[in-house]
């Protein structure tokens, strides 16, 4: 299972390693959690020594987010719904977790929960939270390939054959 984006496309703010400007998460797999290091940088902060809490965000939507791919039928989701708790700041300087499972999955929609944490000790919950995730509809995938054909292979347990594909 591809955790991560190997396209060519690789612009998204959080995962993209092409973006200049994003994140560049890289996520794993680890007894059915999906987990990602992040080192901030200084541009990342909000409050000197504190990293913005949209940074923060990102990083739990983007783990919850990848869950879906663990369901019985991987999807890849939008969010649709995200509920973060703030527990400590999250501090600049050392190496963060993210940690993110799966709750449950039904039909289309997906719920995950996940926790962003220090990198060396797991029990410092910095902040928490719980989203609801929707699968992309099968137009929407479509479309996506037709106009980044390198993604035809990221979606490939989705994808219609160019056979198939239908004049957009
Ligand atoms: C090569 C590939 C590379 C890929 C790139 C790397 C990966 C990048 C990954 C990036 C990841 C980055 C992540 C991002 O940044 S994703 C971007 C941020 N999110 C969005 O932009 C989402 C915008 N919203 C929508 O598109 C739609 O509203 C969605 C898709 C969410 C639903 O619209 P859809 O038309 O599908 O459904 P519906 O409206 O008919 O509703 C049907 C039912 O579904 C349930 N429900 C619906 N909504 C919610 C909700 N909010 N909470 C709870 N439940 C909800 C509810 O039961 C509802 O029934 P009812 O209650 O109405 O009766």
């Amino acid at each position: 299972m591809e955790l991560n984006d190997t396209t060519d496309y690789q612009l998204c703010f959080a995962c993209g390693q092409r973006n200049p400007y994003g994140l560049k998460l890289v996520f794993q797999l680890e007894n059915d959690t999906i987990v990602s290091d992040f080192r901030p940088q200084a541009e990342h902060q909000g409050f000197p020594g504190v990293i913005h809490g949209g940074i923060v965000a990102t990083i739990l939507d983007e783990a919850l987010n990848r869950t879906t791919m663990l369901a019985d039928v991987p999807a890849w989701t939008m969010t649709g719904r995200l509920d973060i708790r703030y527990k400590r700041y999250v501090p600049y300087g050392p190496l963060l977790r993210v940690r993110a499972k799966l709750e449950m999955q039904r039909g289309r929609m997906a719920q995950a929960s996940g926790y962003v944490t220090l990198a060396e000790d797991e029990n410092v919950i910095l902040a928490q939270a719980h989203g609801t995730f929707m699968a992309l509809s099968p137009e929407m995938i479509t479309n996506l390939m037709h106009e980044n054909p390198a993604m035809r292979d990221f979606f490939a347990p989705h994808a219609q054959k160019p056979s198939d594909e239908v004049a957009l």
